[in-house]
């Protein structure tokens, strides 16, 4: 199991940042955020239904008659198999995209989604030492760890804490990203609008830093807060990857969106160990005022566009 995580892993961010980095080099000066907001949407939609529809799926298949006696990691597999035919489905869409790519770079005689120019390894000593990659980072990382490890635990938070039933609760925890499906490529055109980047960046994260105070000190209806998030979280999402394409040569970007995915990602793998142990030992309370003081790094980080 851990094999096929290791490699889900390596497969499912390398596409988020070949996904980041077309994105701007196709979009770059032409609503850049709504691009984004689009592509998280389709993104939250697939956590969505991935949330949803497993459990459901596994248990049909479980009680069919075909599989009556099997055991449950055979069920899995099949469920698993059912799972793979979306992966197949976007290897399909990565194909069609290879094919617009060819055919704009035939008929522009340039290449689509590069400039030509590869990174040097000057550039990258340059892009390293890049202070305003770093707190690019710095506020993915503390941000993210706030909400995908809070998701994660979600499920089990509200049935503990709000003593909602099974059903109930689980529709609570999809609703921040449901709703970042519905709102994002709105959010993302609004900031095009705007075009104050950082000034979002700040409010998605002040917003989930309220939302977070509402968990851990009241006991008011939990759906107000995970509303709050969804949207807040939709801002930050749409206003904080597009970000990276203002101050990075296009050359560069890959590694870039490479860099900051991996910090966020060794910060997630650390705050989820984290979070499961700080449930365990010392409640839900104290996790969530971990929670409350992890966005301040993102907001004291922060200074005017
Ligand atoms: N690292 C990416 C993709 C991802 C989503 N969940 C875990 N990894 C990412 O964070 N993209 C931005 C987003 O908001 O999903």
């Amino acid at each position: 199991m851990c094999i096929g995580r290791f490699v889900f892993g390596i497969g499912g961010e390398s596409l988020a940042v070949a996904q980041n980095t077309y994105a701007v080099s196709w979009f770059k000066g032409k609503e850049l955020n709504m691009v984004f907001g689009l592509q998280l949407s389709l993104a939250r939609i697939g956590s969505t239904v991935n949330m949803n529809a497993m459990q459901p799926i596994y248990d049909s298949i479980a009680k069919s008659s075909a599989f009556a006696d099997a055991p449950s990691y055979q069920v899995l597999g099949v469920s698993l198999y059912i799972a793979m035919f979306t992966c197949l489905f976007s290897l399909a869409c990565a194909l069609g995209l290879a094919f617009f790519d060819w055919r704009a770079k035939r008929i522009l005689k340039t290449s689509a989604a590069t400039t030509g120019e590869t990174i040097t390894l000057k550039d990258m000593k340059t892009l390293l030492l890049s202070g305003k990659l770093w707190l690019i980072c710095g506020i993915c990382v503390a941000y993210y760890v706030t909400v995908f490890p809070f998701v994660g635990i979600g499920l089990v938070f509200y049935e503990m804490k709000y003593q909602m039933p099974h059903a109930t609760a689980g529709i609570a925890n999809s609703l921040v990203y449901i709703l970042s499906a519905a709102c994002s490529p709105v959010i993302g055109f609004l900031i095009d609008k705007s075009g104050k980047n950082i000034f979002w960046v700040m409010a998605g994260t002040l917003l989930t830093l309220g939302c977070h105070a509402l968990f851990a000190f009241t006991f008011a209806t939990p759906f107000l807060p995970t509303i709050i998030m969804g949207v807040a979280y939709s801002v930050l999402a749409a206003s904080l990857w597009p970000l990276v394409s203002y101050f990075v040569p296009e050359n560069q970007l890959g590694t870039a969106y490479g860099i900051m995915q991996s910090v966020q990602n060794a910060g997630l793998a650390a705050i989820s160990q984290l979070s499961g142990s700080l449930v365990d030992n010392n409640g839900y309370l104290i996790l969530i005022t971990f929670y409350l003081v992890s966005p301040l790094t993102p907001v004291s980080s922060q200074h005017p566009q």
